[in-house]
């Protein structure tokens, strides 16, 4: 259903203004495809912006975003979405809308201009539905679920859009630790067993250290490190992005890093 992926996403020297503020610059980046990258870094060091930039809803004022070494802004809106999916931060639904009507607008991008609804639009609607547990609550309203159904919604048709390439801002916010869990686990399911390319900006470090493939800290829209979990989730570097003391363990049975943390340091400089 999901197709597997080899399309490589890119940034070639991208920077983004809002007014005539910088928030990104010279930012040079490449998405390894079939892996989950997670970004990292303190609010406002644009997380977001780099996600909307490579989800094509954000313009860049210089550089070039990449699909494939073609770029983003030459593709046709539906041929961009059908490669690319994105779970943005806050998205609004009109009142009233089901959970299966939201779920099957993910369809939209596969589409013909003249032609209806097909079996596999219905395929995907219902395995999208199963892969986040909401079959039992698909005919009810979004407007009365709530916030983590609502997020689970959202990231249903995020799935039933099919892409190989997702693009995750938060996608654990609202959801309650198990729900958190399975959402992860299906995340690295996808990657694993359907070589999907997955994006996701989380705040969680140790999360990001337990599921990445690659994490990415930004600082003031720049990287700051880059590289596997036990590169980033050190002492040095997260008091250099966030001002603050941890300590880090390592997980017994994966070897991978964790961090307890221990206090703000009074300026980040001094780290
Ligand atoms: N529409 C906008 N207009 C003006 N400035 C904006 C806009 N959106 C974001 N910014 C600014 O751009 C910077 C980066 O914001 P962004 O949302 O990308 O950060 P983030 O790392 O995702 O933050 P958070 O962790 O808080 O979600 C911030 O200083 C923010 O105030």
């Amino acid at each position: 259903m999901i197709r597997p992926n080899t399309d490589e996403l890119q940034t070639k020297a991208v920077a983004v203004d809002y007014g005539a503020t910088r928030i990104v610059e010279d930012l040079d980046l490449k998405i390894a495809p079939g892996r989950l990258t997670v970004l990292l870094g303190p609010n406002g060091s644009g997380k977001s912006t780099i996600l909307r930039a490579l989800a094509r809803l954000q313009p860049v004022a210089s550089g070039t975003v990449l699909l494939d070494a073609q770029a983003i802004t030459r593709m046709s809106t539906k041929e961009f979405a059908r490669r690319v999916g994105l779970l943005a931060q806050g998205a609004m639904a009109p009142d009233g809308l089901r959970v299966i009507d939201l779920v099957r607008q993910g369809r939209y991008p596969h589409r013909p201009l003249f032609g209806g609804w097909t079996a596999d639009d219905d395929a995907a609607v219902a395995e999208a539905l199963a892969l986040t547990s909401l079959q039992k609550l698909q005919d009810r309203p979004l407007d009365v679920l709530s916030g983590g159904q609502r997020q689970r919604a959202w990231i249903a048709m995020t799935l039933a859009q099919a892409t190989p390439i997702l693009l995750l801002d938060e996608p654990t916010t609202y959801l309650d630790i198990a729900h958190q869990v399975d959402l992860m686990n299906l995340i690295r399911r996808l990657v694993d067993a359907r070589a999907m390319t997955v994006v996701a900006v989380l705040h969680d470090l140790n999360q990001a250290a337990r599921y990445a493939d690659h994490l990415i800290m930004l600082k003031s829209g720049k990287v700051m490190a880059k590289g596997p979990a036990k590169d980033i989730i050190t002492p040095e570097v997260i008091a250099r992005a966030f001002g603050i003391e941890v300590k880090v363990f390592q997980d017994p049975d994966s070897g991978l890093p964790f961090c307890l943390p221990q206090r703000t340091l009074s300026d980040p400089a001094d780290a």
